[in-house]
């Protein structure tokens, strides 16, 4: 199984290129997912500051690693030759992933602040921060997880400030190559 990581700052263009990896038959585990899920559960509304909460809680109780620990079965479960991970956040994440999956590849996604920014205001999900201060805030809390660190050992790096078309390209060009598959 070829596994493949999407790691990137808030609204950098994960779910874009998860999207992408849908459109060419790639089967996508979203990490937030099981956090989502225990959101739910707990019967608290979706807000940025209970997903925080909660992953918050959970590294806490089972280690900086536990959302990657929880998400292996469910990666596995896909039973595909190819997948596509979004969602790590942190350095410790990649660890585990290196170690379980023989072929594991970590994608980074670079967007500038400003580029990032502007997009959310746009997308307007019931968690998007809507103000640069808890756009900031934000950037800070997934640093403080290893987000940057998890950038620095991407395998390779692509740059979303153009257009989503050249971005899509580029990502659809990228996982053709990674997972094997004809374009
Ligand atoms: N190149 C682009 N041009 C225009 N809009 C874009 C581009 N890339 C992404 N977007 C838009 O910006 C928003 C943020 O992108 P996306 O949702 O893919 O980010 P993300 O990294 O998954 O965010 P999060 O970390 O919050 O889950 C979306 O509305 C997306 O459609």
């Amino acid at each position: 199984m070829k596994v493949i990581g999407i790691v990137g700052m808030p609204a950098s263009g994960k779910g874009e290129a998860s999207r992408i990896a849908r459109d060419l038959g790639i089967p996508v585990v979203v990490m937030g997912d099981a956090i989502r899920e225990r959101v739910k559960e707990a019967g608290l509304p979706p807000t940025d500051a209970n997903f925080g909460a909660i992953a918050g809680k959970l590294r806490v109780d089972l280690g900086m690693d536990a959302i990657a620990r929880i998400t292996i079965p469910r990666i596995e479960a896909t039973g595909a030759p190819v997948v596509l991970v979004d969602g790590i956040r942190g350095d410790y994440e990649v660890t585990v992933f290196k170690k379980h999956f023989a072929d594991f590849t970590l994608v980074g996604i670079d967007s500038s602040f400003a580029t990032r920014y502007q997009r959310l205001a746009s997308r307007g999900r019931s968690d998007d921060s809507l103000t640069p201060e808890e756009l900031r805030i934000r950037d800070r809390r997934e640093l403080g997880w290893g987000l940057g660190r998890a950038l620095e050992q991407a395998d390779c790096r692509v740059t979303n400030e153009a257009s989503l078309e050249e971005f899509a390209a580029e990502i659809r060009a990228l996982l053709c190559r990674l997972g094997g598959i004809e374009e």
